[in-house]
């Protein structure tokens, strides 16, 4: 189980495209990553989704849940809720990002399992691997070494669901399998200064910068871990992608296959949104792994490759950051830190 050699030169492709009739069931479909999948499954013809807010079903509430799937059956299911923040965020409540994303998992899962959902995907993160994993990261490394301190409990609940789903095709044969995203950025992301991940709180840092003309920003640690960004969009094509033409016990990684430094990034979040200043790093900020790149090689040989540039993929998301904060939709209300 978990990935330690057992099928990575045994990629199998599912037999049919899924069913555009079918109820699909997005949990998360509001979030980030939940609705680039919802748009993506809208314009592949998908005609019954189904979504539901945290604040119409808390999926923590295990009977709830299973009330959901008795009620509607989807026959197909993306497990795209979960407790989600950066780095701070995640050092700095870890028993609530371990439980809640164990009970939502759990729940989810059991429920999928009772009700004999078909096909689901279940999302990981790319801070499963160990903290000096080599680069780029296979899936093999995972469970070879000591976790980052930082989002440790957090990644222990999503190798929780990793197995739980290696362990459902195991017992019950059923095709679910799990993708690992890298960082992922977009529309829709969770702008709150504390609760972030780096590009939407530097976006906002550098943009609110800009307006104010502040002779300076200060940005968290010391610029030089290197990171590896999706678009949401790219994400979400991956995920319809892999419930159509992946069907193996390992986990997937999801990523663009290039890193960059942090100081790097934040130029170019800088160039785009015209901020002429002085950046500085506050090195009391933790810094976390030094390097996080995934190796997509798997990915690939499935026939998927990312298409949104980090260049592009910025400049738009800076444009729905603004427009966002002009009409003053969602920017992080329901998150952590907001
Ligand atoms: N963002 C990233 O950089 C990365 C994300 N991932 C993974 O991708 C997945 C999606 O993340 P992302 O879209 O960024 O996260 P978001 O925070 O943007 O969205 C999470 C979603 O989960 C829902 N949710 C959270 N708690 C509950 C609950 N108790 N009951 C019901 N719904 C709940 C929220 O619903 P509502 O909006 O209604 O409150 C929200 O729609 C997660 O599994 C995450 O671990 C992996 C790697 C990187
Ligand atoms: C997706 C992933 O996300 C988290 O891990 P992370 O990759 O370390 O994520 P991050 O985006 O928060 O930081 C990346 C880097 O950027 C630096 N940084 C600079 N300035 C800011 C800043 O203002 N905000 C943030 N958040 N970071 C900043 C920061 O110090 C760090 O060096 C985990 O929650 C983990 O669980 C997980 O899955």
């Amino acid at each position: 189980m978990t990935g330690h050699g057992d099928d990575r030169d045994r990629v199998s492709y599912a037999p049919a495209p899924l069913d555009r009739d079918a109820t699909f069931y997005v949990a998360g479909h509001r979030g980030l990553v939940g609705s680039a999948i919802w748009r993506r499954l809208e314009s592949a013809g998908f005609g019954r989704l189904l979504g539901r807010s945290s604040a119409e079903l808390d999926l923590t509430d295990r009977d709830a849940v299973l009330d959901l799937f008795r009620e509607h059956r989807p026959r197909y299911v993306v497990v795209a809720a979960a407790k989600v923040g950066g780095i701070l965020a995640n050092a700095t409540y870890p028993v609530d990002f371990l439980s809640e994303n164990l009970r939502i998992q759990v729940n989810v899962l059991d429920a999928a399992r009772a009700y004999e959902v078909e096909r689901l995907l279940f999302l990981g993160s790319s801070c499963i691997y160990p903290r000096l994993a080599p680069q780029p990261i296979v899936e093999e490394s995972l469970l070879t070494g000591h976790l980052e301190p930082t989002n440790d409990a957090y990644a222990i609940a999503k190798i929780a669901g990793i197995l739980q789903v290696q362990a459902v095709r195991r017992q019950d044969g059923l095709p679910w399998i799990s993708a690992m995203p890298t960082n992922l950025y977009g529309p829709g992301d969770n702008f709150s200064p504390a609760g972030s991940h780096v590009l939407p709180a530097l976006i906002r840092r550098y943009d609110e910068a800009a307006a104010s003309r502040a002779p300076s920003v200060t940005n968290w640690g010391t610029g030089s871990p290197r990171r590896e960004f999706l678009h949401s969009d790219d994400m979400a094509d991956a995920c319809l992608h892999l419930l159509e033409h992946y069907d193996g016990p390992t986990h997937v990684n999801v990523g663009t296959g290039t890193d960059v430094t942090i100081q790097e990034v934040a130029a170019t979040i800088a160039g785009v949104v015209g901020y002429e200043g002085e950046t500085l790093w506050d090195r009391t900020k933790p810094d976390g792994t030094p390097q996080k790149l995934l190796d997509v090689a798997r990915l690939r040989s499935t026939g998927w490759t990312a298409s949104i540039g980090l260049e592009e993929g910025l400049a738009s998301t800076v444009e729905w950051y603004r427009s966002s904060t002009r009409t003053g939709s969602r920017t992080a209300a329901s998150h952590v830190g907001a």
